[in-house]
């Protein structure tokens, strides 16, 4: 999918929200535990409620790799079943030697061999630009590197000061000469708050993927007062503040209910900046 194809889908759904699906078999409603898959079945139920109010999905790969060869399976048949005009992001967090930096790309986005094309993967930038490129050669697929992370950790190394830049500056300056903003975004964790005055400095056109408003307790509004860009330039995740808003057997509703909030909070965001 284009930039100019996302910000389409962003104004036709006065939406940027992204459903993530980090979905587990101890979090999920008991009653779907009697499913043959019972992780498929509630990612497809959560789609089904959810997919006219959000611009993009992220099963984050860690919920299906704990599972093994079932955890592949679902992970790949949950990428089949988000629709096509849905930005897919692979949540992966990806990163080695350039050789194995361009199987981990074959791994996300070449369905010929892997049964999975996502649109996106998540990028660790820690080794360099060997690293990065090899999931640039692909058309149309974006590579999501971290840049200033929402957990608490993140001031370990991010906000440690390499010359006159923080080390996320850094990212943000150095990765910019790897490739445009038509084929990579930066992670930006919702806790992060005023920063976003500061990565937009630096990154005034990208898109950026924000992880941690609902259960992590980012605040959508300063995200965007700071963060919003003439084409909305901003991703917003929720995972479990969405997924597990009910436990019954309406909690496809329930989740719709957590996404028509953000959803109804976004479109007067994109209302007031006259973006739709
Ligand atoms: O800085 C980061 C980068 C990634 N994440 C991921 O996003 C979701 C957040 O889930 P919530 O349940 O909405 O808190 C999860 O997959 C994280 O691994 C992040 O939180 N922060």
């Amino acid at each position: 999918m284009t930039k100019q194809q996302l910000f389409e889908q962003i104004q036709k759904k006065r939406s940027f929200l992204c459903v993530g699906l980090d979905s587990s078999l101890d979090k999920i409603p008991k009653h779907l535990l009697k499913y043959e898959n019972p992780i498929l079945e509630f990612n497809k139920q959560i789609i089904d409620a959810t997919k006219d109010l959000c611009v993009a999905y992220k099963p984050n790969t860690a919920f299906y790799e704990c599972y093994g060869k079932k955890g592949w399976e679902t992970l790949t048949e949950t990428w089949k079943y988000i629709p096509e005009d849905i930005f897919s992001i692979a949540d992966a967090k990806r990163g080695d030697i350039g050789n194995t930096s361009a199987m981990y790309a074959e791994t996300f986005f070449n369905a010929a061999s892997s049964e999975m094309s996502f649109d996106s993967v998540t990028v660790a930038p820690y080794m360099g630009s060997d690293s990065v490129t090899p999931f640039l050669t692909f058309k149309d697929k974006w590579v999501i590197l971290l840049a200033l992370t929402s957990n608490m950790g993140h001031a370990d190394f991010q906000l440690q000061e390499v010359g006159e830049d923080r080390l996320f500056e850094k990212v943000i300056k150095t990765s910019q000469a790897w490739a445009t903003d038509e084929q990579m975004m930066y992670v930006v964790g919702a806790t992060r708050g005023a920063a976003f005055g500061d990565v937009r400095k630096l990154a005034p056109d990208h898109f950026l993927l924000v992880p941690g408003v609902g259960a992590q307790g980012g605040d959508l509004g300063e995200v965007c007062k700071y963060g919003l860009n003439s084409q909305c330039g901003l991703l917003i995740n929720s995972s479990r503040g969405i997924i597990y808003a009910g436990q019954g057997e309406d909690f496809a509703e329930r989740a719709r209910e957590e996404a028509l909030k953000l959803q109804q909070e976004m479109e007067q965001i994109l209302v007031k900046a006259e973006l739709v």
